[in-house]
């Protein structure tokens, strides 16, 4: 369905893809997952027409998104990060020059767009300017121009960012009920929202591809190469020197607690299990061990590990996803801090906000991705 290959883009001496390479099948929704600046809007820009990329090639359903745009960009409806409105239309009229511009015919246009008013649930509001309208539903209108026609593919820059945490649901409720007819591919800096929506999830960081797959085999695959946490009775010196005998292990920290005992944050080596090496390591050196267990990672570990380390090596990587997880084990457990944190990405969004100029805007339509 789309086939990247070895894609790169420069700007001046700066690569923001580079080398990326991967493939969209049918009937799924996708997640480009990335911190700010990972290259996830360039990628897609790249991919819809909007850019052209330095190197590398995409295919869409076979056509060159260069030597073919036209089909290529018919098969793709997109929502880039700014939503191409013109503020001074009202949803009813955008809907038509959407439907004009993707040149649906015109027996089948109203019915059209009455059908995608209805599935954004923007029709109430179809006769309101633009620019009088809520980021959340701009979003919405956004979205709506993005399935006019009903191209197979679905691409969404940041479908989230800006709304507040209701809207977040409501949207991500519309992007699951988009992929019963449509791959969706959306990118997204908050891995809540990609746990939460995609079947698959690719991982960017500078530019590069350092994982892809789902999110529960991501998941798996660290778990595999995953933490101890341990609570020692002992001299730290004696129990330093017993741990370093244990060949399961990868690198570990050790800290001298109020209790008189010393917690013990261990990275074990892919595949191996030292526990029970550990075990008799520890008790020849007669330090007990009084509580030990193995620290599930969640994707949010996958994500860390992966996006903030892109260039390290493998052990210097072991140690810093070590100390990021014995850090993160003192937060609390808070399972709205994903929401905490998309309600502060919001208020920057809804900032960075502005009008674009008309001529802004149908460049983008014209040019970028809307057939
Ligand atoms: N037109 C441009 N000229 C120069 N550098 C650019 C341009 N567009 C993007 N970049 C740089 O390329 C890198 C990737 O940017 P991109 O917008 O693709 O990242 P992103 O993953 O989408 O980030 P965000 O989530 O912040 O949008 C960044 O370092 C960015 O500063």
């Amino acid at each position: 369905m789309i086939e990247v290959e070895n894609l790169v883009k420069r700007y001046g001496s700066h690569t923001a893809v580079n080398g990326l390479s991967f493939k969209v099948e049918q009937g799924q929704i996708y997640g480009f997952l990335g911190p700010n600046g990972a290259g996830k809007s360039t990628t897609m820009n790249i991919i819809t027409g909007y850019i052209a990329s330095t190197e590398g090639t995409v295919r869409i359903n076979g056509h060159d998104i260069l030597e073919e745009p036209q089909e290529a960009r018919k098969c793709i409806g997109y929502l880039p990060e700014q939503p191409p409105l013109y503020f001074d239309m009202t949803v009813q009229e955008y809907m038509e020059f959407v439907a004009d511009l993707k040149k649906i015919p015109k027996n089948r246009r109203s019915a059209m767009i009455d059908e995608i008013m209805q599935m954004t649930k923007i029709k109430d509001m179809k006769n309101r300017l633009i620019k009088n309208l809520s980021k959340g539903y701009r979003q919405r209108v956004g979205l709506a121009q993005a399935v006019m026609g009903y191209p197979e593919i679905i691409i969404l820059d940041e479908p989230t960012v800006g709304l507040d945490p209701k809207q977040i649901i409501e949207i991500r409720d519309l992007i699951k009920g988009l992929a019963k007819k449509h791959t969706v591919i959306l990118s997204s800096h908050i891995l809540s929202e990609v746990s939460a929506v995609c079947d698959y999830v690719m991982i960017i960081a500078k530019g590069e591809l350092v994982a892809s797959d789902t999110p529960e085999n991501l998941t798996k695959k660290m778990q595999s190469c995953g933490i101890l946490s341990a609570a020692i009775k002992g001299d730290i010196q004696n129990i330093e020197a017993a741990v370093k005998t244990v060949n399961g292990l990868e690198s570990w920290e050790l800290t001298n607690q109020e209790d008189g005992t010393v917690a013990a944050v261990l990275q074990m080596k892919e595949n191996m299990d030292p526990r029970e090496e550990l075990f008799y390591a520890l008790a020849e050196a007669k330090c007990p061990i009084l509580m030990m267990k193995q620290e599930k990672a969640s994707l949010e570990d996958v994500f860390l590990e992966l996006t903030s380390d892109a260039n390290q090596d493998k052990s210097e990587k072991g140690k810093r996803g070590l100390k990021k997880r014995a850090g993160r084990k003192k937060k609390s457990d808070d399972s709205n801090e994903d929401v905490a944190e998309s309600l502060a990405e919001s208020s920057s969004g809804t900032e960075e906000m502005e009008e674009e100029s008309a001529d802004e805007i149908a460049d983008n339509m014209t040019e970028g991705g809307l057939s």
